[in-house]
C-alpha cells in the first residue's frame, strides 16, 4: 500500500486488494483518489461520505484541478454548511471507473504497463461502494455517521446500507433511485453510442494518440445534459431566443445550421467544455454501472428486502422538476423501506431546475438534510 498526499486535502492510495467485483474480476491493486475534511474523532464516529454523480469527483468542496471551478458540492459541504467539516471527518472518493486517479479505464493494467482501456472490468455501484469500504478500511472507519449523495451518489447511498448494513448509521439520498428504468438506459445508450461512433474512439485505444474521441463525447454529454434540466427551465433561460449574430443589411433571416438558437449554443458549450474534463472511455463504463443498478434485483426482486438487516435511517428527497428519476422512485424506496421497518424521513422540493435543481442552490434541500444529519447527533 502507498499513499501520497498530493496536494491540500488531496489523497491518492493504491491498496493491494484483490477487490472481488460483482462481473467476477478480481481487481488489483485498486487505486483510489479522495480529498477529506475536518478531523476524525477519537472514537471515529463522525465519518460522512459523500458520493459523486455520474461525471463527478472527489473535489466535492475544493476547486476542481481542470476548470477552477468551486466544487460541485460546496453549497452543501464547507464551513456552517449542512456536512461541516467543523463536525464531521468528510471523505470523498472518486468513483471506480472514473478518471480523476480511482482505478479506470485510463489507469494502468499492471499486466501490460498500458492503460487499461476496455480491457478494464465492467462495474457496477455496489463495486464502487466496496472500494469505498476498502478506504474507509484503510482510513479506521468503521462505521459511516452518514452517507450522502445525489444521482448517481444517491445509489451508492443506497447500495451501502444493502451492502453493508453494520457501517451505516443514516443515508441520504438525493434526486436518485433505486434502478434504472428503460428511458435512463435508453439515453445512456445515446451517449454510448455517440462515443463509440467517433472513429478516434478506436475501441477504446486512444491513449497514447493524445487525440481522444472529443466530438463523440461531447454530444453524448449534450444528450445527457437535457435530462438533468427541465422543460420550464429551459423555456425560462433560453426559449426561442436567438443567439447574438450579426444582421444582415436587408434586414433578411439567414437560415443554416450554425447553433443559431441559444440552446443549441448552450448545448455546444456543455459538451465542448466538458471533453476537456472527462475521459470518454470513464463514460462508458460509469453508464453502463448505472445501467445495470437495480438494488431490488440484486435482493430477490424485493426492493424491501435490500434493507432488512440494516438499522440506518434514511431521508430521501426528489425535486417535482426531475424527470430523470421522478419523485415516484423515492416514493418506491420509501415504500420499500417502509416494508422494511427502517426509520424514513421523505420530502419532495419544487424547483423549475430539473435534476440538476441537487447541485444549485436549494436552501431547503439544505434545511432537511442539516436537521437530519443533527438528528443523528
Ligand atoms: C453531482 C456530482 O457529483 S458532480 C456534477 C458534475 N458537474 C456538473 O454536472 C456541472 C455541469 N453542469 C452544469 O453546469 C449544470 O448546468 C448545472 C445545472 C449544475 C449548473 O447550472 P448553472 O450554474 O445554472 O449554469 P448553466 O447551466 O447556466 O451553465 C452555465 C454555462 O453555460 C454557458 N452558457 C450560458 N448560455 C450560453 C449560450 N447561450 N451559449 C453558450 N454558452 C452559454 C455559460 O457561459 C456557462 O459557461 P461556463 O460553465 O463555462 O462558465
Ligand atoms: N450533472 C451531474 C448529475 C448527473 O446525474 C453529473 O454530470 O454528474
Amino acid at each position: 500500500m502507498t499513499e501520497d498526499v498530493r496536494f491540500g486535502l488531496a489523497r491518492h492510495v493504491i491498496l493491494p486488494g484483490p477487490l472481488r467485483l460483482d462481473g467476477g474480476a478480481l481487481l488489483s491493486p485498486v487505486e483510489i483518489a479522495y480529498e477529506t475534511y475536518g478531523t476524525l474523532n477519537a472514537d471515529a464516529s463522525n465519518a460522512v461520505l459523500i458520493c459523486h454523480a455520474l461525471t463527478g469527483d472527489q473535489h466535492v468542496a475544493s476547486p476542481h484541478p481542470v476548470t477552477g471551478k468551486p466544487g460541485w458540492w460546496a453549497r452543501m459541504v464547507g464551513p456552517g454548511k449542512p456536512v461541516d467539516p467543523a463536525r464531521h471527518f468528510i471523505v470523498c472518493a472518486n468513483v471506480l471507473g472514473s478518471c480523476m486517479g480511482s482505478s479506470g479505464p485510463a489507469t494502468i493494467d499492471p499486466a501490460t504497463s498500458a492503460p487499461w482501456g476496455m480491457a478494464f472490468p465492467v462495474i457496477t455501484i455496489r463495486d464502487m461502494v466496496r472500494a469505498q469500504a476498502l478506504l474507509l478500511d484503510h482510513l479506521g472507519i468503521a462505521v459511516l455517521q452518514a452517507v450522502v449523495g445525489g444521482s448517481m451518489g444517491g445509489m451508492q447511498a443506497l447500495s451501502w446500507p444493502a451492502t453493508f448494513p453494520e457501517r451505516v448509521r443514516a443515508a441520504v439520498v438525493i434526486a436518485s433511485t433505486a434502478r434504472h428504468t428503460a428511458q435512463n438506459i435508453a439515453f445512456h445508450e445515446v451517449g454510448r453510442q455517440a462515443v463509440m461512433a467517433d472513429p478516434k474512439w478506436r475501441g477504446g485505444a486512444y491513449y497514447d494518440l493524445g487525440d481522444p474521441p472529443a466530438a463523440g463525447l461531447a454530444v453524448a454529454r449534450m444528450a445527457a445534459h437535457i435530462t438533468y434540466l427541465s422543460e420550464a427551465g429551459l423555456t425560462e433561460k433560453f426559449g426561442r431566443r436567438l443567439q447574438a449574430r450579426p444582421d444582415r443589411p436587408d434586414g433578411a433571416i439567414s437560415f443554416g445550421f450554425d447553433a443559431d438558437f441559444q440552446i443549441e449554443s448552450y448545448l455546444r458549450h456543455q459538451g465542448i467544455s466538458f471533453v476537456d474534463r472527462f475521459d470518454a472511455n470513464s463514460y462508458l463504463y460509469i453508464t453502463r454501472a448505472m445501467d445495470y443498478f437495480d438494488l431490488g434485483g440484486e435482493h430477490g426482486g424485493h426492493l424491501a428486502n435490500a434493507f432488512r438487516a440494516t438499522k440506518a435511517r434514511f431521508c430521501l428527497v426528489s425535486f417535482d422538476t426531475d424527470w430523470l428519476y421522478p419523485t415516484a422512485q423515492s416514493r418506491a424506496v420509501v415504500h420499500a423501506l417502509n416494508a422494511a421497518g427502517a426509520p424514513v424521513s421523505f420530502v419532495e422540493l419544487s424547483s423549475p431546475y430539473g435534476h440538476d435543481a441537487f447541485l444549485l442552490d436549494a436552501p431547503e434541500m439544505n434545511r432537511v438534510v442539516d436537521g437530519f444529519l443533527r438528528a443523528g447527533e
